[in-house]
């Protein structure tokens, strides 16, 4: 059942207790509630996502600036953005952040809901990093399909076949529910044919090349979104996952508005080398009362990659320098806690035009209050129309051409190096505003192997007792984006890249239908400007081999350094940042790993 404080749970004691219901903890605990003789428990900080609009509707965001569904965290400042900080969306929300979307400053969010499985390569890079094979790609592909089902979009006629009539597309028949957009606009078969028409071309060939699938491993070309949704609806890890269980299953309990504060050592274990935490202490305010919470066979973080070494690290489990700086006990001095943490960089150019054939752009619904209350209406009564869908329909993944003895930073020939993505209106995400007038395409250019690496902290800055806050106090959040060299030279290339795509045929034989961008945006200047990211954050708890001294769990994502009771699973685990959107990457190692939780938990 669903509890909103954790001193009306029935019991102080399950068998598992999964923190954070987010996008992998709600796998996690659906997966395990499975065994009806197993009694799991969910703590989640943030809000019940029942009935919030901005959740459920594709295109929309909360309405309510920054505060109901995100965690409002910010980095410290970048000095690869010339010290600008950047925000940091984390979903406060069952579902987590598979139910938020990104920001505009208009708009609050925007959303992608993009659902990229990553490459072949990825995934075997991942069997590499852990010593196990069972990560690899063709170990994996049960699990991804355990995890979503493509279903048709209801009012898309015109886009290519109804996904299910296709068996060769990717995806299985899992609870999240996957289509591609619900309609399409005239600007969207330019992207298409502009790819087509770059792919028949000598010199370019298949750096553009259109695929129709782009999670069948190899994940290079362009193509339409698949989105997750189903029904103009988004499917979250709560609406796919989590509700099943809770509906269906006595034996899942979910606490929200409840903070995990530390995990608590068993007071036995406390001086051995090996040590069992077996309960987790809750609080709902910084003030109030603490509850101890046990499990008596594990403890799952699904707290994902800033939340989860932020525990960690509160639990005396991390670097020892590090954690007694913080006036934290140390108790487990495992250096790579907190280090690897790596996020997407984000560049968005804004073309304008002049003359858009009506309906084509979004920019007149989105800036006048009477339309969005329609295309609300819409949507409320007919899951149709403008937010029914997510505002990007395509998108394209490049490589960035390598000199012949220049190191690949991503994971093989299938993996990205670059993405582009394509806005029917202007998507006023970072410092950029809506204009009051205009019709605009939007083009969001990133680059999905970045080699630059940051690391997460406690804050002890503040003067605050740092046991005292927990959780409710921010740790110091440093991707240390754009701090290579390499990584604004991919995003360079993929201005230029978007240049040569936006210079075909398709785009200027309407003539004068854009003005491009002044030519000073292809410059590192303006990169450093105005690079924020794509809000995917990973690494900071990273699965590797024993001799590896910045891993934190183990290939069966169990908390190293001694540590028992204790597994990892969410975004924080990945040794190395996906070349894609990440979310259908971590439902999948979270159905891997709610599969190793009950082998390993079989008497
Ligand atoms: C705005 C936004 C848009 C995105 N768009 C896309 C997209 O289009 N496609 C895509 O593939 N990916 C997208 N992502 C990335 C993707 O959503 C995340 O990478 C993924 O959801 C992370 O999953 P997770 O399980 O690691 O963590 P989360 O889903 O964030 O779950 C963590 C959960 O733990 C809870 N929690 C944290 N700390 C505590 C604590 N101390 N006590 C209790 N609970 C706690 C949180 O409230 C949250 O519910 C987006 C992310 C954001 C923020």
């Amino acid at each position: 059942a669903l509890y909103t404080d954790p001193a009306d749970l029935p019991t102080t004691e399950y068998d598992y207790i999964v923190v954070g219901a987010g996008t992998a903890g709600n796998v996690i605990a659906n997966r395990l509630s499975e065994d009806s003789s197993r009694r799991v428990l969910v703590v989640e900080a943030g809000v019940d996502d029942t009935g919030i609009v901005t959740v459920h509707a594709p295109f929309l965001g909360p309405n309510n600036q920054q505060t109901l569904t995100d965690w409002n965290y910010t980095t410290v400042p970048q000095t690869g953005l010339n010290n600008r900080s950047i925000t940091v969306p984390r979903g406060f929300v069952l579902g987590g952040s598979s139910s938020i979307s990104e920001y505009s400053t208009f708009f609050d969010f925007f959303d992608f809901m993009v659902w990229t499985q990553g490459s072949s390569d990825l995934f075997d890079s991942y069997a590499d990093a852990s010593g196990d094979p069972g990560w690899g790609w063709d170990a994996i592909q049960p699990f991804w399909k355990k995890v979503s089902t493509l279903v048709p979009s209801p009012n898309n006629p015109t886009l290519p076949p109804p996904p299910s009539s296709d068996p060769t597309l990717s995806n299985g028949n899992g609870p999240v529910q996957i289509a591609l957009p619900n309609f399409a606009t005239e600007l969207d078969y330019r992207v298409i044919n502009a790819s087509q028409i770059l792919q028949s071309s000598n010199t370019t060939s298949d750096r553009f090349k259109y695929t129709q699938d782009m999670n069948g491993g190899d994940t290079i070309g362009f193509g339409f979104n698949q989105e997750s949704t189903g029904g103009g609806e988004r499917s979250s890890s709560a609406t796919a996952y989590l509700w099943p269980a809770l509906n269906e299953r006595d034996n899942v309990d979910v606490v929200i508005g409840t903070r995990a504060m530390r995990l608590v050592v068993d007071e036995c274990d406390r001086y051995n080398s090996q040590k069992r935490f077996g309960a987790v202490e809750v609080a709902q305010s910084v003030d109030g009362p603490r509850t101890i919470l046990n499990a008596t066979r594990e403890i799952v973080l699904s707290a994902g990659s800033i939340g989860t070494p932020q525990l960690l690290l509160l639990s005396g489990i991390g670097p020892k320098d590090e954690v007694e700086a913080a006036g934290v006990e140390s108790l487990v001095n495992l250096k790579g806690v907190g280090k690897n943490l790596v996020d997407h960089p984000l560049l968005l150019t804004y073309y304008s035009v002049s003359a858009p054939p009506a309906s084509s752009t979004f920019d007149d619904t989105i800036r006048n209050p009477s339309l969005i209350n329609s295309a609300i209406s819409e949507w409320s009564t007919s899951r149709s129309g403008l937010f029914s869908t997510a505002p990007t329909s395509l998108l394209g993944f490049m490589r960035v051409p390598l000199a012949s003895d220049e190191p690949d930073p991503s994971t093989g020939p299938k993996s990205a190096h670059t993405e582009i993505l394509f806005l029917d209106g202007f998507a006023a995400l970072g410092a950029a505003k809506q204009p009051s007038e205009g019709y605009f395409l939007s083009v969001i250019t990133a680059v999905v192997s970045p080699t630059s690496r940051g690391s997460l902290l406690l804050d002890s800055t503040s003067g605050l007792n740092v046991t005292q806050q927990g959780t409710f106090s921010q740790p110091l959040i440093d991707y240390g984006i754009m701090s290579e060299e390499w990584d604004v030279n991919a995003m360079l290339q993929a201005l230029e890249d978007a240049d040569t795509f936006l210079g075909t045929e398709p785009w200027g034989a309407v003539s004068g239908l854009f003005n491009t961008t002044d030519s000073s945006s292809n410059s590192e200047q303006y990169i450093r400007e105005n690079t924020i990211s794509v809000y995917h954050p990973i690494g900071s708890a990273k699965m590797g081999k024993a001799g590896d001294k910045l891993a934190v769990v183990d290939e069966r994502l169990r908390v190293r350094g001694g540590v028992k009771g204790v597994r990892v699973v969410d975004a924080s685990v990945f040794p190395t940042i996906p070349e894609c959107h990440p979310q259908a990457v971590i439902y999948t190692i979270a159905e891997r790993a709610a599969e190793l939780i009950k082998q390993d938990n079989v008497l």
